[in-house]
């Protein structure tokens, strides 16, 4: 790896936003078709927010070499598609066993996790809190606040981010949604599909 020179990148938790940030990647309810339960509370959500960002990550980039590290900030609207609560995509890292930690900087969250094998845990977010989201964990977070979610994290430069071990699953084992009295609770998610041992003895391996 060659020698590189030092930054500063300053988070604007107002903003929610890093400044100075190299990259910047934005998701709009159209982007996450097919993430929520309810398809016609989708769709109405869908009218209701048209182009509104959803959630947007700006980010500080380095390099890809192992051993590198990106930075960056991420930002989410709250809200609800029927009673789930908004949600980004989720990913396993492509090499599974690079891990990220994550910092709340504003609002309330939750760090959703699913081992290959399908179990499940759920990390409280708040400010100044630190959530370690270890190897091999599929990780997604949700906005469970009424306000906006500010997170800052950190992963390793060649984590790479793996979509479809989501999507192939039917998502997500648990969805976030109300419970009724202004918090959440974790339901089973009808859709969801468990992967063979197989599958899951060679996510282990990657
Ligand atoms: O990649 P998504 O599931 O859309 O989540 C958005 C982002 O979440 C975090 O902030 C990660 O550190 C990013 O690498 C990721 O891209
Ligand atoms: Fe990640």
């Amino acid at each position: 790896m060659p020698m590189r020179e030092p930054g500063i990148c300053r988070v604007d938790v107002e903003k929610g936003e890093l400044s100075g940030a190299s990259n910047r990647y934005t998701r709009t309810m159209a982007d996450l078709a097919g993430l929520y339960a309810d398809g016609s509370a989708y769709k109405a959500v869908l009218a209701e927010l048209g182009d509104t960002v959803v959630y947007e990550v700006t980010d500080f980039k380095p390099s890809a070499d192992a051993g590198d590290m990106i930075i960056g900030v991420t930002r989410m609207i709250p809200g609800r598609v029927g009673d789930e609560y908004f949600l980004t995509r989720g990913h396993i890292h492509a090499n599974a066993n690079r891990p990220e930690m994550y910092y709340g900087e504003a609002g309330y969250g939750l760090m959703l996790l699913e081992s290959p094998a399908g179990e499940i845990r759920t990390v409280e977010i708040g400010p100044r809190s630190l959530c370690y989201v270890p190897p091999y964990w599929i990780h997604r977070s949700v906005n469970v606040g009424t306000t906006e979610l500010v997170m800052t994290f950190a992963y390793p430069a060649d984590s790479g981010q793996d979509y479809d071990i989501i999507a192939k699953a039917g998502g997500m084992r648990s969805r976030i949604v109300d419970d009724g009295r202004g918090g959440w609770k974790a339901v089973d998610n009808e859709s969801y599909r468990f992967r063979s041992k197989e599958l899951v003895e060679s996510i282990m391996g990657r």
